[in-house]
């Protein structure tokens, strides 16, 4: 088994992996992921029980139980390239040992749900309501580093969004990567369904005109416009589809939910989104206690 070297597997001086600072046993195998670090403490104090507190930068994490289910929450901070931090530093958890420095001969699968906030692309899609990501579909440039293979279905969707949505040379070179389905189906009832895409960026990556004059001005109407069979874009935010992505390559069953904050077709904000983010913290620990 080959050892892997102290310059890729970075360990701190109590042992614990090097950006999240947590050792092996200190991470539930259920984990839901945060961008905000604030809003860690705001899914922990829903817990029956605290076990760990753990920081290093913006990723946060708390360990308890809800019931007799054991979670972590971590934080990520915004965008993909702390997913990949955080989801590759997750599987070393998991799946290498801190001792010898190899890859465990069994494999675990660990179960990650995003509870996030996102901008709506549909009218019919209010502010306050909640959307669960059948696809993330990224315009970031992470996945292109790894080998992700698409099943058929994702594949036609990734070629009608190539057509549909002609992004200018050098852009972006759109990857896409499903939920898991045993995941998606515990959250049917009450929650939107569909495609996320996910942007290196919150203004002019989401179209948003402030002073800066964009390259791709008609990208909204395109995404609120694209079909690909009975699969349209529902919203838009900046990690689904590499939580989804890297998630597959690594083997980890994983789920993107958000609380719409924006609604850009009828160009409204929320007037409390923390309380939306709160009713999804919610209604989506209600759902993962039961899980198994
Ligand atoms: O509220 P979070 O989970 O951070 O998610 C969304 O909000 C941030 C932008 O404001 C991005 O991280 C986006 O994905
Ligand atoms: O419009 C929005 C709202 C939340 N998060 C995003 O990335 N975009």
């Amino acid at each position: 088994m080959d050892r892997i070297a102290e310059s890729e597997l970075i360990l701190n001086s109590r042992g614990a992996i090097y950006h999240l600072d947590l050792k092996p046993g200190e991470l539930a195998d259920t984990v839901i992921t945060v961008g905000d670090p604030d809003r860690v403490a705001n899914v922990s104090k829903h817990f029956d029980k605290l076990e760990g507190k753990f920081q290093h930068r913006e990723f946060v994490t708390h360990t308890g139980y809800v019931g007799d289910k054991r979670i972590s929450v971590v934080s990520t901070g915004i965008g993909t390239d702390n997913i990949d931090i955080v989801l590759n530093e997750l599987d070393a958890l998991v799946n290498i040992d801190f001792d010898s420095r190899t890859i465990k001969q069994a494999l675990q699968s660990l179960k990650i749900i995003r509870l996030g906030t996102a901008g709506a692309l549909q009218a019919d899609i209010p502010v306050d309501e909640c959307v669960v990501s059948a696809f993330g579909l990224g315009l970031d440039n992470l996945l292109p580093f790894y080998s992700l293979e698409n099943s058929a279905t994702e594949q036609q969707v990734l070629a009608d969004f190539k057509l549909q949505v002609p992004l200018k040379d050098g852009t972006a070179n759109p990857y896409i990567a499903g939920a898991n389905t045993g995941l998606q189906n515990h959250f049917k009832n009450g929650f939107h369904q569909g495609i996320t895409v996910t942007c290196p960026g919150f203004y002019g990556p989401q179209g948003r005109i402030l002073r800066g004059a964009l390259s791709h001005p008609e990208l909204i109407d395109q995404l609120t416009g694209f079909q690909s069979g009975e699969h349209r874009i529902t919203n838009f935010e900046m990690e689904t589809a590499g939580i989804y992505g890297l998630g597959k390559v690594l083997g980890h069953q994983c789920l993107s939910i958000s609380a719409i904050v924006a609604n850009r077709v009828s160009k409204q904000f929320s007037k409390d989104g923390a309380a939306a983010v709160e009713q999804l913290i919610q209604k989506a620990l209600t759902v993962i206690e039961k899980i198994n």
